[in-house]
């Protein structure tokens, strides 16, 4: 039976803040999709309805997300190119991934191709997003509560250090259990990569569809949107290895947090811009597009370069292409890198992704603040993260992350933070 991890700090306000964000982020999921199809779209003004529950609930919307899921997980269980080991658990052991996620995305474009081709009405996925997201959001709620009492019978070793503070409501926010699996079927895993990745781009290419349908050929400022996230989400499945060393799987529980924010936040938000688009045309010329096109190369050359920079130099500091940069040696044996990317600023993926969330949101125009809400967030996310992640690297590195932060002493935008 589990019992009380050590006491860590809480995180998000405690269980107030946990129990305001419970309700605050699904509202706030149901108030962007209501905005966004509304004449004024304005993203600080009231919605222009209260949906009705008719509007909300809907049993093809529970079918279709359970056919999603279903349609995922199998996916997850096919046979995989390679299988890695995570990070070292607390009991020395070591968990096994598939690395298959890629595969996941070209069979699912595969199968909706098919799909396509038979006639299937992607396009009428759109006009399904609220039901789909309220829908998600409940069955959120209850996947939570079924991972919490999951970790009832975890071992202590299996518990995340910050989601076990005896508290429910916190915890219940936070998850308790670091890697809850069923057999093999590891369900964060699954989560943070899969249906609501892959979900996004599926929404981006029917409200894509959709405008072609309404006006004749999707405009540009749709193919860039969807061109830009389709990359995105290509890339962090290509990647996949890399999201096992990031702190939502190696530090944090799985609970309501991450389930929903992989989930319903992901897809239902991250499609903000496309959703935009297809209520609020925009006109944009080529050279504008190609500008905006510029800027999200220059964010995804800073973004892969770093991201990959440090992958590498963890796995193998002696590879040519990370050999020859300065370092600096910690107490645990690890090295911390203090040239090239990581020499710039200490989060230097963070500014890349940060300059490719605004790639995202210029083809919507400078009307609206609505689409610009993906990069709000996402600033407020990442500047959150850094601190959590300043915090853990002091724990484990001390003196030689002091030094660090010394020697780098901007944290995400060089001369300014
Ligand atoms: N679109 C979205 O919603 C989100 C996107 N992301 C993106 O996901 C990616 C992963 O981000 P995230 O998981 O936050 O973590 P990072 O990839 O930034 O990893 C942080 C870790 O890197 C290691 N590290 C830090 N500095 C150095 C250094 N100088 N030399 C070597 N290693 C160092 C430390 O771990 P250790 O030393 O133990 O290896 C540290 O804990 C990022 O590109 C981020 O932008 C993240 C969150 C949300
Ligand atoms: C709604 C909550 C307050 C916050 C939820 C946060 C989640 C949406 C994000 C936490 C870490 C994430 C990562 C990614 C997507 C968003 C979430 C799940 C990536 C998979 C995005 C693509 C990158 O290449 C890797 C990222 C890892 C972390």
């Amino acid at each position: 039976m589990a019992s009380q991890g050590p006491q860590a700090p809480l995180e998000f306000g405690g269980p107030l803040g946990a129990a305001a964000l419970m309700l605050l982020l699904p509202a706030t999921t149901i108030h962007l999709l209501l905005v966004a199809r509304s004449g004024p779209a304005r993203l600080l003004g009231p919605p222009p309805h209260l949906p009705g529950l008719s509007a909300l609930w809907s049993p093809p919307a529970l079918l279709l997300l359970l056919t999603w899921l279903g349609l995922q997980a199998a996916l997850y269980l096919l046979p995989a190119r390679k299988v890695t080991e995570g990070l070292e658990l607390k009991d020395k052991s070591r968990l096994r991934y598939p690395i298959n996620g890629f595969q996941a995305l070209v069979l699912t474009a595969l199968l909706v191709g098919l799909g396509l081709s038979v006639g299937l009405p992607l396009g009428m996925l759109s006009d399904m997003l609220l039901p789909l997201a309220f829908t998600t959001t409940l069955t959120t709620f209850i996947f939570s509560f079924l991972l919490y009492m999951k970790a009832q019978m975890a071992p202590p070793s299996g518990l995340a250090p910050g989601g076990n503070s005896g508290n429910t409501i916190y915890d219940f926010f936070m998850g308790r259990e670091l890697n809850p699996r069923i057999c093999s079927f590891d369900f964060k895993y699954f989560c943070e990569l899969r249906p609501g990745l892959i979900g996004w781009v599926l929404i981006n290419l029917a409200l894509l569809m959709q405008e072609a349908e309404l006006r004749g050929s999707p405009s540009l400022a749709m193919w860039l949107v969807n061109g830009f996230q389709l990359l995105y989400v290509g890339d962090a499945l290509w990647h996949e290895e890399a999201v096992l060393t990031t702190m939502d799987i190696t530090h944090d529980g799985f609970g309501f947090m991450l389930a929903f924010g992989d989930l319903v936040w992901v897809p239902f938000t991250y499609s903000l811009q496309a959703q935009f688009l297809l209520h609020h045309p925009q006109p944009l010329g080529p050279p504008t597009a190609l500008v905006i096109c510029l800027i999200n190369a220059v964010g995804y050359y800073i973004f892969r370069g770093a991201n990959s920079q440090k992958n590498t130099f963890r796995k193998n500091p002696s590879d040519p292409s990370v050999a020859g940069l300065e370092t600096i040696p910690t107490a645990t044996g690890k090295r911390l890198l203090v040239s090239g990317w990581w020499g710039m600023v200490r989060h230097p993926n963070y500014l890349g992704d940060l300059v490719m969330a605004l790639a995202w949101s210029l083809p919507c125009g400078l009307s609206h603040l609505l689409p610009y809400f993906y990069f709000l967030y996402f600033l407020a996310l990442l500047v959150h993260r850094e601190a959590r992640d300043e915090r853990q690297c002091l724990q484990k590195y001390g003196r030689a992350w002091q030094e660090y932060c010394q020697r780098v002493p901007y944290r995400i935008i060089p001369y300014i933070y």
